[in-house]
């Protein structure tokens, strides 16, 4: 008694904690540049270059929630085992360059591995899917239907990000939030 020191369970402490989220998805997907968009602005973007291994960086939501992003590599590999534990919202990335393009299946039996992994059980998964609006949402609703089996019993969700827009790096964000939300 008497030491000064909270529980740590008071709501100002908990909104202060950063929440740990994973940003993945192949190489030259659009993780570091949808980092950047969250954490700087689109507007200051010049370049990106390709990540080595990963980047670390806390961003603040408009509600003042801090996030700890890791932005891993697209070729991480199993490099990326040492990232999940303690992980709270994984955010998947896909970049669609022709209409008509779809998920590999290379790719799909590797998202498939990493929903299923121990340490993600009770993680959230949100698809960020970049790429002009017509063939995203194909893929999307592909992706959908390839990973509902796995996906059962999760909370889970899927959107489509044109390049250039704020607005929809902030709704990836938001809707991002809501999910970590309903966790904590
Ligand atoms: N205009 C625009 N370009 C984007 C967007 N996202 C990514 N790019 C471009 O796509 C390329 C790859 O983006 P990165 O953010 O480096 O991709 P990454 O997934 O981090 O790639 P790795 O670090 O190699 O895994 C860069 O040239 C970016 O400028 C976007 O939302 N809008
Ligand atoms: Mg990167």
């Amino acid at each position: 008694m008497g030491t000064g020191c909270s529980t740590g369970l008071s709501a100002p402490w908990s909104n202060s904690y950063p929440l740990k989220i994973l940003l993945v998805g192949k190489q030259s997907s659009g993780k570091t540049f949808l980092l950047y968009s969250w954490k700087y602005g689109i507007d200051t973007i010049m370049s990106v270059e390709p990540t080595k291994h990963f980047n670390v960086d806390t961003i603040t939501t408009a509600s003042e929630r801090k996030i700890l992003v890791y932005d891993l590599a697209g070729n991480i590999g199993y490099r990326l085992r040492p990232f999940l534990d303690g992980t709270e919202g994984v955010v998947y990335m896909i970049h669609v360059g022709e209409p008509g393009d779809s998920i590999f299946k290379e790719e799909e039996e590797s998202i498939k591995q990493l929903i299923l992994e121990r340490d993600l059980e009770s993680t959230p998964f949100l698809f960020v899917i970049r790429g002009d609006p017509e063939s995203s949402k194909g893929v999307s609703q592909d992706l959908t239907e390839r990973l509902q089996a796995t996906l059962e019993g999760k909370q889970w969700d899927i959107m489509c990000l044109q390049d250039y827009s704020q607005e929809d790096a902030d709704l990836v964000l938001q809707v991002l939030e809501k999910m970590l939300s309903r966790r904590t």
